[in-house]
């Protein structure tokens, strides 16, 4: 273990206790790298602006490297992994590929998501309880680099059960259902996906203690601050919604402008 890694254990530890009433804020700044890709040129840096969200308030800086290379690219995952003060979460699917590369940059998070090759976007959750043996043993593989995992999952007991028994660190709770339901305009299922998220966090506190709770995907300023008030989630990520008012605000603007939306109602 690092020095780095030793502080950033011990702050965890600390963070977990005050994060109880108070998410952190992980940013994912895919779209950083979306933005590059779009004309293969060196610009906007990733790099760049993962230290400026750190700057800014940021509690870690979440990329997700997805096997056909649309956004953040591999030299993105080791150059940002050597200069982040906080914490890295290297979101990825759970392949053989994935594995080496993790183990090479050993990121304090790997959070194992699901990848559909024509998907817009992270589309449903990892089905944990469908694979476990294959993730009880690459869980196991990334652990024994000092890696913590974390799976990105539907707000489902049997989903949230599953992780428990795979030796997973953390969960994290898809927030798309209920994001989408706002962006239509449809207030009872948003109500009702809402509920089901807190359930979720219940049922995954009674399953185990220790397991931290994450939530993210779709949030926006409108509608995170709900899901921000929810006790016992200890850390939301979030990309799109920030990096878009980062657009017209600036970057940091637009981080310290969604860590007041998480904490006071529009
Ligand atoms: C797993 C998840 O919800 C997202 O963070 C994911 O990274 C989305 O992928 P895109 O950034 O490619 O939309
Ligand atoms: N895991 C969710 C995430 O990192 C950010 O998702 P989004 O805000 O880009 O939808």
């Amino acid at each position: 273990m690092t020095n780095t890694t030793v502080v950033q254990a011990a702050n965890l530890t600390e963070n977990l206790e005050s994060s109880l009433k108070k998410p952190l804020l992980g940013v994912n700044i895919d779209h950083v790298a979306t933005l590059r890709q779009a004309r293969g040129v060196s610009y906007p840096s990733p790099l760049a602006a993962a230290l400026l969200c750190e700057q800014a308030g940021a509690d870690g800086i979440t990329i997700h490297l997805r096997e056909d290379r649309r956004h953040i690219q591999d030299a993105d995952v080791y150059e940002i992994a050597e200069q982040l003060t906080t914490r890295m979460n290297l979101e990825m699917a759970a392949t053989t590929e994935m594995l080496e590369i993790a183990r090479k940059v050993k990121p304090f998070w790997v959070c194992l998501v699901p990848e559909k090759r024509a998907e817009l976007t992270t589309e449903g959750g990892l089905d944990v309880a469908g694979q476990m043996p294959w993730l009880t043993d690459y869980i196991a593989k990334l652990q024994a680099v000092g890696i913590k995992v974390s799976l990105f999952i539907d707000p489902e007991d049997k989903q949230i059960a599953a992780a428990v028994t795979c030796g997973a660190d953390a969960i994290e709770l898809h927030t798309g259902a209920y994001a989408e339901a706002g962006l239509v305009c449809n207030i009872d299922k948003m109500n009702a996906e809402l509920t089901r998220i807190k359930q979720a966090v219940r049922t995954a506190q009674d399953a185990d203690s220790n397991m931290l709770i994450n939530a993210g995907h779709g949030l926006t300023r409108d509608n995170v601050y709900a899901i921000a008030q929810i006790n016992g989630i200890y850390e939301l990520n979030i990309g799109h919604a920030l990096i878009a008012d980062a657009v017209f605000v600036g970057l940091e603007q637009a981080v310290i402008m969604m860590k007041n939306a998480m904490h006071q109602s529009a």
